[in-house]
């Protein structure tokens, strides 16, 4: 018996002004083997990469704080999040990418990483693939403000503050995204900090 198989996929463009977001109508073989016709909507933001940066000396992280359109539609008051630095895969890989978003947003030279593991962020409804890392920061790395793109409008905030504030800030609500409470846990579980 074949599972989990699709055939005739249709793809109707909704949306490509910023990003993309297609309806997706295709025949999905159940367990039973009877093909059952489905509709699901893809949005398509390309895929992602996202860095806890950390002193393993001072004991400390790197997050930034910037306004969150989606979360004020949805409850968030101020629109305000805290996260690790990330970005979206425009020109190189990952690695690449990452690398320029931390000198971007948080004014931190950089030149190694470790990559940790990769997710899909939200499969129901958003195709993107998100490459999770870790890096060592200095302070004598810093060679600028950071604060985003020149020609973007990120206004970004950079926050340099002790590992233990943050988990801290996991268990009162204060950092509230996916990505950030994964990485954070992720530096708990395997000792970064010893
Ligand atoms: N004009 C316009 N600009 C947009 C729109 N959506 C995003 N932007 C701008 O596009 C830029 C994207 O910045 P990046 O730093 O590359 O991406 P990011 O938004 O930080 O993305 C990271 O976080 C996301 C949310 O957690 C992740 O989904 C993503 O993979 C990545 O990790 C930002 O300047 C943002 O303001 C839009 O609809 N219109
Ligand atoms: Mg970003």
């Amino acid at each position: 018996m074949k599972y989990g198989n699709v055939k005739n996929i249709k793809k109707e463009l909704l949306s490509d002004n910023w990003y993309s977001l297609h309806k997706v109508t295709f025949q999905y073989q159940r367990e039973d083997a009877e093909w059952e016709t489905q509709i699901r909507e893809a949005y398509d933001r390309g895929n992602g990469a996202v860095i806890l940066l950390y002193n393993k000396k001072k004991g400390t992280v790197i997050l930034t704080r910037q306004f969150r359109m989606p979360t004020y539609l949805n409850g968030n008051e101020d629109g305000m999040m805290i996260e690790a630095c990330a970005g979206i895969l425009e020109k190189g890989n990952a690695e690449q990418t990452i690398i320029m978003e931390v000198e971007e947003e948080t004014g931190y030279k950089i030149t190694e990483v470790q990559k940790v593991f990769e997710s899909y962020m939200s499969p129901g409804s958003v195709t993107e693939v998100l490459y999770f890392f870790i890096g060592q920061y200095e302070d004598t790395m810093k060679v600028s403000e950071g604060g985003g793109a020149e020609d973007e409008t990120e206004n970004i905030e950079v926050l340099d503050m002790t590992f233990q504030k943050a988990l801290e800030m996991i268990a009162t609500g204060e950092i509230m995204d996916a990505k950030t409470i994964m990485l954070l846990q992720y530096a708990q579980i395997n000792q970064l900090f010893g």
